[in-house]
């Protein structure tokens, strides 16, 4: 029990006109002002649970008097992290700024910032991402010469991911390994840790179980963290893994660990969820944390909350009817007074070009009769590569939109390379990034020149890094290869010079992009990819100015010391941002905070949380929505099943459900079956405005005469609306770096590395100011202005 307990019925009693419980309903205010005993909310979705949460911490702050020092509240993304924390400052002013909010691995990397010295890690470790560690993987399964076929990067790498959700290390999965396959596996995930603590680095699962072992082996840190933090929080708890819960234990002293006489009192617990939208199963969410919380947490008190806010009676009864299939989930009485509102609109169309036209035109028709803004509209689809054809009808009629997800900017190649570069400066053990760029662009340090430098690491137990700067003792290596290094660990010191100085970010990036050459190599190339490369490169220097130039520190920061002004930001900062942006932070908004003429397009994933008054769900087939992979299989199908829960409880007013006859995936055209959660809708609710069999009677003659395909790269269309573009609006209005030649076509000019040419047109303007330039014998060459070393005659 806690001091500050209080008979929450006269609290209730008391402060039923207090301002923060205006417009929450009984259950609701009952869960903002308790206080104790570890508490969960359980309810359906739409019911207010997030806005209880949020409202919950201004209390502790304005009631209860909690330090906002003393609340740690952990979110699904980052961004709803940040919403959370605006929402906060909005009811109790400019104070609750040094509140952690924050989502499971930045609260994590804020620890282990401090406190990894202790497992042995040094505090500017790396954060490999996913593409990262595939790559670590694949280096270790060839050393152990596992037969690729069989041991896949990404197959062994998800089962690593398993083994540390659950919190076992490489030994205890050795131990437990069942057959000679998991002992390889066990053999690679050992192998794995071993590099990553070589090159000072930690993937994202590492993030959470190196936080809990270092919380369990380290008592004075543990208490310190539970002195500090008084009131912990966690929205969306039904997807919380094992080695999450664990943390939460670990910070708050659960009650339940008997036999541990902790100095700390206990810490007031707060989860809110809803076990029907547990949709992480397969990264090891475990719906068991929210169903077994009384049992865990004995003297838990549990709200139930039945009235959903969100949607019309139509919309409830669709989704609760598809949830109700699924077995062995407790039955929840979820109303609405919000009327039955408008009737769910099905669609069958011929394919999924059809499919995206039925939507555009929709959406057309409710922006021109019935008052809907783009910017209510939703469109949700399975998987990512849905999202292509209703770009290309989007693009084709003019309709801004934002694509939440798909081919992320910070996955493309040369955003990949420019980072490793800054990887690198931050943090040489960092082998990954380093021999990323070693050869990157061609320098003369070719295979064999990189296997010297590992063979001499090897032997003499260095980095690899130091033995790039000892290249002269390495055996076998060949002059010319070792000039080459010298001169990139020359360029690398040099580079490195100016983070020691605490340059700002873009400065770096910029050093980067031009002395290692990387920049003119992409500018003298022909492939036109390669100049949406250049483009690309300057949105990710917008990125790290906007950054240098409104500085937020990383997340490992504490908000108090940001406060308190004894924070630098730096590079440092900037990778730890970069790093811990999600799928589910690619949500951009847009530079003048406008967003209201753009629809957004998302997978269903991360559609979680939100809410929108109109709602597309497409594809609804069986084998794309439920997914090929849990057709056979009922938990799978479950999991699916719950994504439609979900899905269906994002809309608002209107709800639209459509899936298409033929389906091209991978070029070759399928023939899908209705989507068994259609036949789980009630009938009655469902306005059919185009059915399978009319589809037969009209489908020829409408794919013929209007389905024009179109030719338009998904990346282009992507550039012209999404948030590269609000990237590179950024760009557009960040000042220069250096001035850029007003060059006309007919001018001529001269250029560093190609001589004289003649300017043949000039596109974009500003930042983004590209001319193509005929250098005679050299060819015409697209140069991106603000680097390019060109000057006008
Ligand atoms: N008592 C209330 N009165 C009016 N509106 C409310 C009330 N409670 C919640 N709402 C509104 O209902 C909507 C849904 O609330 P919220 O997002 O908090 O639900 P949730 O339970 O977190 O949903 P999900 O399960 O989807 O995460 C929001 O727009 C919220 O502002
Ligand atoms: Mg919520």
């Amino acid at each position: 029990m806690s001091p500050t307990d209080a008979p929450a019925d006269q609290a209730l009693f008391e402060l039923r006109d207090h301002p923060l419980l205006d417009g929450l309903n009984e259950p609701q205010r009952a869960a903002v002002t308790h206080a104790g005993a570890p508490l969960l909310v359980v309810a359906g979705a739409g019911s207010g649970k997030t806005r209880v949460l949020t409202r919950r911490i201004a209390w502790l702050i304005n009631e209860r008097k909690a330090h906002p020092g003393s609340i740690l509240a952990i979110t699904f993304t980052n961004k709803a992290a940040a919403e959370m924390k605006e929402r906060v400052e909005d009811l109790v002013g400019k104070r609750a700024r040094i509140m952690w909010v924050s989502t499971f691995h930045s609260a994590c990397v804020r620890i282990l910032r401090k406190e990894i010295d202790r497992v042995g890690f040094k505090s500017n470790f790396s954060i490999y991402d996913a593409a990262d560690s595939k790559r670590l993987m694949t280096l270790v399964l060839r050393d152990l010469e596992l037969d690729p076929k069989r041991y896949q990067p990404n197959a062994v790498l998800n089962w690593v991911s398993d083994q540390k959700n659950e919190l076992r290390d490489a030994e205890d999965a050795a131990k437990e390994a069942r057959n000679s396959f998991e002992e390889a596996y066990a053999k690679a995930f050992a192998s794995y840790q071993r590099r990553l603590r070589e090159a000072n680095a930690l993937d994202f699962d590492d993030l959470i179980m190196t936080t809990v072992h270092l919380l369990q082996a380290f008592p004075d840190v543990r208490e310190n963290y539970r002195r500090r933090f008084r009131h912990v929080l966690v929205d969306e708890y039904q997807d919380t893994n094992h080695a999450q819960y664990s943390l939460i234990q670990q910070l708050c002293g659960a009650s339940f660990e008997e036999g541990h006489q902790e100095a700390v009192e206990p810490s007031e617990l707060m989860v809110v969820g809803d076990a029907d939208q547990s949709i992480y199963a397969f990264r090891g969410a475990d719906i068991r944390n929210i169903l077994d919380f009384e049992q865990d947490f004995p003297d838990a008190t549990t709200i139930l909350l039945e009235q959903n806010y969100r949607s019309t009676q139509t919309i409830l009864s669709a989704a609760n009817s598809v949830i109700g299939n699924n077995r062995g989930r407790k039955p929840k009485r979820l109303w609405t007074d919000a009327g039955e509102g408008e009737r769910i609109v099905g669609y069958v169309s011929d394919d999924e070009h059809d499919e995206a036209r039925f939507v555009s035109e929709e959406i057309d028709k409710l922006t021109d009769d019935a008052g809907v803004r783009p910017a209510d509209v939703a469109v949700f689809y399975r998987t990512n590569a849905q999202s292509r054809v209703f770009e290309e009808v989007f693009i084709r009629t003019g309709q801004p939109y934002k694509v939440v997800g798909g081919v992320r900017f910070y996955e493309r190649r040369e955003v990949r390379d420019a980072l490793a570069y800054l990887r690198m400066l931050v943090n040489t053990a960092d082998e990954i990034s380093l021999r990323r760029v070693l050869n990157t662009p061609k320098r003369g340090i070719g295979e064999r020149a990189e296997a010297c430098i590992a063979a001499l690491a090897d032997r003499d137990r260095i980095t690899f890094w130091e033995a790039l700067t000892r290249a002269a003792d390495a055996p076998g290596l060949a002059t010319r290869s070792l000039k080459n290094i010298e001169a990139f660990v020359a360029m690398v010191q040099e580079l490195q010079s100016m983070v020691e100085a605490d340059e700002r970010p873009d400065v770096i990036l910029e050093s980067v992009l031009e002395r290692s050459g990387y920049l003119a190599e992409l500018e003298a190339s022909d492939d036109p990819q390669d100049g949406t490369r250049v483009e690309n490169l300057a949105e990710l220097v917008a990125v790290a100015r906007e950054f240098a130039e409104d500085p937020q520190p990383g997340p490992s920061v504490d908000p108090a010391e940001v406060e308190a002004g004894t924070v630098a930001v730096g590079l440092g900062d900037f990778l730890e941002r970069v790093a811990l942006v999600a799928d589910a932070d690619q949500i951009p908004d847009a530079p003048d905070g406008d967003d209201s003429g753009v629809v957004t397009l998302m997978t269903l994933h991360t559609a979680k949380g939100l809410e929108f008054p109109v709602v597309f769900l497409t594809g609804l087939e069986d084998g794309v929505f439920p997914h090929q992979r849990s057709l056979g299989d009922q938990p799978e199908l479950e999991e699916e099943r719950r994504l439609a829960y979900v899905g269906l409880t994002r809309a608002q007013q209107r709800l639209y459900v459509s899936r298409a006859l033929v389906r091209s995936a991978w070029g070759a055209p399928s023939h899908n079956p209705a989507s068994r959660f259609l036949d789980e809708l009630p009938v009655d609710l469902v306005d059919w405005r185009r059915t399978a069999s009319e589809q037969t009677r009209w489908g020829r003659q409408d794919l013929s005469g209007g389905s024009t395909r179109l030719a338009i790269p998904t990346d282009a269309g992507r550039r012209n609306f999404s948030s590269a573009a609000l990237r590179a609006d950024a760009a557009a209005k960040a000042k220069p770096a250096r001035d850029i030649p007003s060059l006309d076509p007919g001018d001529r000019v001269v250029h560093d590395s190609f001589g004289m040419g003649t300017v043949v047109a000039v596109e974009g303007v500003a930042e983004k100011s590209v001319a193509s330039i005929d250098f005679g014998s050299e060819g015409v060459k697209r140069l991106l202005l603000r680097y390019a070393p060109v000057e006008k005659l």
